[in-house]
């Protein structure tokens, strides 16, 4: 049994002729341990997916099975690090990563949980930074913050929605690499939301497109053989981490291409600029009919 599954699963919003279906038969299955990347485009409805699998939303059509069973709600089961840390401003860091501690272990001493935070704050490498509040940290720590209470929950499985896009390229790549040695110790099940193929392809196991909606239904699946630990700049110069990136983004491009003759809507395709700075030329040009990317 799959430890995720989404079963033909349907969302809209509005009512009426202001109705929008987002999301379209989306079929989707996880397995216990892995890490999957949902590549998608802008507005195409990544949030609203990762929230019918965090319980803030519930399908029209179709079912979110967790472990087998339909979710009915947010559970500490599921860690969440969002786009924009959402963290309290008012808390200091230590603060912030206890509000997690305390609603996932109430009956701890006090003690046992000044343990529990000075460990995952020591994870993320913050430590030093332990009695800061966010208005005293970058953007790279407060999403360390972020990422540290997702993980005091002790989540059997870790949901990020695009939880890297407002970093400066520097910054993204040494969290990625973070986050991805944390989830190499215990294995967590993860599901990534980027619009970054670089991201996906550094990170994940799998890589899926989320079509251009609304409507929006998954692409084909993309495995990502390349051995762990990946260093970026390593992998880079692969034949195989080319070849696999050249596919994602024909494909992306076919099928927002193919989108966009259908409708007069624009559709921004996903982030195709490298994850660290001057690590990969990029652009596209046409030669014989088919798209190249390098
Ligand atoms: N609560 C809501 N009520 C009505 N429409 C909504 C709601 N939430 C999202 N939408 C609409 O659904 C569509 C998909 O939104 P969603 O935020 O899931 O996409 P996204 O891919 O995460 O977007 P972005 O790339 O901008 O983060 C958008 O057109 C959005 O306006």
């Amino acid at each position: 049994m799959a430890y995720l599954e989404l079963r033909n699963v349907s969302k809209s919003y509005g009512s009426g002729d202001q109705k929008v279906e987002v999301l379209k038969d989306i079929n989707l299955s996880i397995e216990e341990g892995e890490f999957v990347a949902i590549v998608g485009f802008t507005g195409s409805g990544k949030t609203t997916l990762i929230n019918l699998i965090n319980g803030l939303e519930f399908p029209d059509k179709g079912e979110v099975l967790l472990e087998g069973k339909p979710i009915t709600g947010p559970g500490p089961d599921r860690g969440v690090v969002f786009q924009n840390y959402s963290l309290l401003p008012w808390l200091t860091v230590s603060q912030n990563v206890k509000l997690a501690i305390d609603e996932v272990y109430p009956s701890k001493s006090k003690e046992e949980k000044q343990e529990l935070i000075k460990k995952y704050v020591a994870m993320v490498h913050l430590s030093h930074a332990i009695d800061k509040k966010p208005a005293e940290l970058s953007g790279g720590m407060r999403q360390r913050v972020s990422v540290a209470r997702a993980l005091a929950m002790n989540p059997k499985m870790l949901l990020m929605d695009e939880p890297l896009s407002a970093l400066d390229a520097l910054t993204r790549g040494t969290l990625q690499e973070e986050i991805v040695n944390i989830w190499s110790e215990d294995r967590k099940t993860c599901l990534l939301i980027t619009n970054d193929v670089d991201e996906g392809i550094v990170m994940a196991d799998r890589i899926i497109p989320l079509n251009p909606g609304p409507q929006a239904s998954l692409g084909p699946t993309f495995s990502v053989n390349l051995a762990r630990p990946r260093v970026v700049a390593e992998i880079n110069k692969m034949d195989e981490y080319k070849h696999l990136r050249n596919e994602v983004l024909e494909y992306l491009i076919e099928v927002g291409a193919s989108r966009k003759s259908q409708k007069t809507t624009s559709y921004e395709l996903p982030d195709l600029k490298p994850v660290m700075p001057g690590r990969i030329k990029f652009g596209f040009k046409k030669a014989k009919e088919k798209l190249q990317y390098f």
